[in-house]
């Protein structure tokens, strides 16, 4: 059996998923996660200097998406067909454009507030608007069951509702989705037990 090791900072952020994926599929992992004070000092020693990274049997895997990628087609989660993936793929990376225009590094917290409300109030409600269209009355966003594509929605909205929350109250099915990722037994076991992180 492979060894993984998944190294983070403390936080949820762009680890979550796979930790999501990890929990799903029931593999045994290394949940490393970094102090922001040794941050400095270990930065040089990652390939592209940037967390997260996987490491699978000393292989070093980077970026949060491919990692995330490669865990759920591991896991039977990254959708059943190829159109099915290329459609997974393609809502994570819309919810990802979406995550990536906060400030989330920003030091001034005036600036910081700023920016996230503008976005949560004037960017949020299209995006919103078009995945509850893309899922429409089904119960998952991508085929007959659940992707990763689903968790990753679970995962972004859970940092988004903790900044807004009440964010996607005129969106009761893609809240109800939320429900049903957080009721699989293994995803309900792992937010019971993850370290409480503030994002
Ligand atoms: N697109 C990359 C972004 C990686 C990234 O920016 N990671 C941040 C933490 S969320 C980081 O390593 N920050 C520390 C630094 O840049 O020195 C991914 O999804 O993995």
């Amino acid at each position: 059996m492979a060894h993984y090791k998944l190294t983070y900072f403390n936080l949820r952020g762009r680890a979550e998923i796979s930790r999501y994926l990890f929990a799903y599929s029931g593999k045994k992992y290394e949940d490393h996660r970094i102090e922001a004070a040794d941050w400095p000092k270990i930065k040089p020693t990652i390939p592209f200097g940037k967390i997260p990274i996987l490491e699978v049997d000393g292989v070093t895997i980077h970026q949060s998406l491919a990692i995330a990628r490669y865990l759920a087609r591991e896991t039977g989660l990254a959708g059943q067909t190829p159109v099915e993936q290329a459609l997974a793929d393609a809502i994570v990376d819309t919810i990802d454009d979406f995550m990536t225009l906060f400030p989330w590094a920003e030091k001034n917290q005036d600036v910081r507030k700023q920016a996230f409300n503008d976005i949560l109030t004037n960017k949020a409600p299209e995006l919103l608007k078009d995945l509850d269209a893309f899922l429409g009355d089904n119960n998952w966003l991508v085929g007959k069951s659940v992707t990763w594509a689903d968790f990753y929605w679970d995962v972004c909205s859970t940092t988004l509702l903790s900044c807004k929350p009440d964010l996607a109250d005129s969106y009761p099915r893609l809240l109800a989705l939320r429900d049903r990722v957080q009721a699989l037994p293994a995803i309900a076991a792992w937010i019971q037990k993850r370290p409480k992180t503030i994002m």
